[in-house]
């Protein structure tokens, strides 16, 4: 596939440079072949305007004409060709008129953000790297094509996307470039929120999200975004934990709000600034908030020091199976990976990082779908009564019993108990 991927890339270039068009390979696709990393999409930049690439191949979409780019399908996969340009407008988020053609290669990239992402290849596979990209990769070093200010007043995103490459491919962002983003970082300010996001949450889900997280708090970017996510103020000598052993951004996410002492309600705002999908905000705002119940009743009943009460114990692992109850168990599955990594970090007991996993995996039920009785079969029971409040309230009764193994998960003793309760729930209807 990666060879197929990769032929249709030349192909393109060949009927370019066969009409008398200069074409190369350029970008991401140049950089992940000299680290031998498999390329996820090939870029071609050519000299050829945008009505003349359309006119060479018979499947063309035009995606981004104003901006100089044309979609070309080879048997099906998209290629984007894009005329040489001279201002940067690298996402379509420079007004049209901006754009202006050149036909030099040199010239357009030059105004690439980063000296790996300024090489191009030829139709003979001839490398074309004018400011040192394959020596800075060889070294390590990430530097920005030319004047690290310029480039990154340019387009401000890419001060987030030095941390990115920086995290993912280990490189170190020369000391020019450093100090460049240090004292331009105010300019992500103007940044598109939805363009934040994705390179947050592509860093967090990257191959180094500790780096990540640790270039973040070091360089304070985020605190230029519109973003509560405030990481200076944990960053102060404290060695972050490997939040690598989360499963996903959106844990590693939660995580650092968890940290900072964010609210479920502040995580929630500023995942709705960030233009989360409501999928992810709500991931994020019950882990923060199961998260921060949990530790609340914690502290209510601290276990004394060294000691272990079975009676304290106990009621621990009732509060953690009515908060499963609350936020779903896949939401406590998340918490516990949460308490564990900071119970690891602080080199302190804790009895939900110990035992969390086992209780929820051994909890019998956690929501009313599960229970062995419907509230139909409730209904039919207690008739002639009428659906009310009552069976929402003898639903949750029997939930929390069963879950807390006070109750077996059989129709018998559900609807044994639920005789017990209802009686109850009439004598107190207001409860
Ligand atoms: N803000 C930006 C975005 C992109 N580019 C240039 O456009 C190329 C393609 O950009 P893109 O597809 O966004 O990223 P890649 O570099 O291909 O890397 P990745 O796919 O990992 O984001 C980059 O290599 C770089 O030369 C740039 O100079 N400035």
């Amino acid at each position: 596939m990666p060879e197929k991927l990769e032929a249709g890339a030349l192909e393109v270039i060949r009927r370019l440079t066969d009409n008398g068009f200069e074409a190369y390979m350029v970008g991401g696709c140049v950089r992940d072949k000299c680290l031998g990393r498999k390329v996820k999409d090939y870029d071609i930049a050519t000299a050829a305007r945008p009505e003349q690439v359309q006119s060479l191949f018979k499947r063309t979409i035009p995606t981004g004409l104003q901006h100089g780019t044309v979609t070309v399908l080879i048997d099906r996969v998209p290629y984007e060709v894009t005329t040489f340009r001279k201002e940067g407008d690298y996402e379509g988020y420079r007004r049209p008129s901006e754009v202006e053609y050149i036909d030099s290669l040199h010239e357009d990239l030059q105004r690439r953000d980063f000296t790996m992402n300024a090489m191009a290849l030829d139709r003979y596979g001839r490398l074309i790297d004018p400011f040192g990209g394959q020596d800075d990769l060889r070294e390590k070093r990430l530097r920005c094509v030319g004047c690290a200010e310029e480039r990154f007043r340019e387009d401000a995103l890419r001060m987030l996307r030095c941390l990115r490459f920086a995290a993912e491919y280990g490189l170190e962002p020369e000391p020019e470039t450093w100090s460049a983003l240090l004292r331009m970082k105010p300019l992500l300010g103007h940044i598109a929120m939805e363009r934040v996001q994705a390179e947050l949450l592509r860093m967090l889900a990257g191959a180094n999200p500790n780096l990540a997280v640790e270039l973040l708090c070091k360089s304070g970017v985020l605190e230029h975004t519109k973003l509560k996510l405030r990481l200076a103020s944990i960053a102060e000598g404290k060695p972050w934990p490997d939040v690598e052993t989360l499963p996903d951004e959106l844990h590693r996410l939660a995580y650092m709000y968890i940290r900072i002492g964010a609210t479920p309600e502040q995580a929630e705002a500023d995942m709705r600034h960030l233009a989360c999908s409501k999928q992810q905000t709500d991931n994020v705002r019950l882990m923060v908030a199961a998260y921060e119940q949990l530790r609340h009743e914690a502290v209510e009943t601290a276990m004394p020091d060294g000691e272990d009460l079975p009676e304290v114990r106990e009621w621990l692992k009732r509060q953690w199976l009515l908060a499963a109850i609350r936020y779903g168990r896949d939401t406590l599955r998340s918490v516990h990976k949460l308490y564990s990594l900071e119970a690891e970090r602080t080199h302190s007991q804790s009895v939900w990082a110990a035992e969390g996993r086992v209780w929820l995996d051994a909890m019998p039920v956690s929501e009313v779908s599960e229970l062995a009785v419907s509230g139909q079969a409730l209904l039919r029971k207690f008739a002639p009564a009428k659906p009310g409040p009552w069976l929402g309230r003898l639903l949750a009764a029997l939930l929390e019993d069963t879950a807390l193994g006070k109750l077996l998960n059989e129709p018998e003793s559900l609807l044994k108990a639920a005789e017990a309760y209802y009686e109850q729930i009439r004598e107190n209807p207001c409860r």
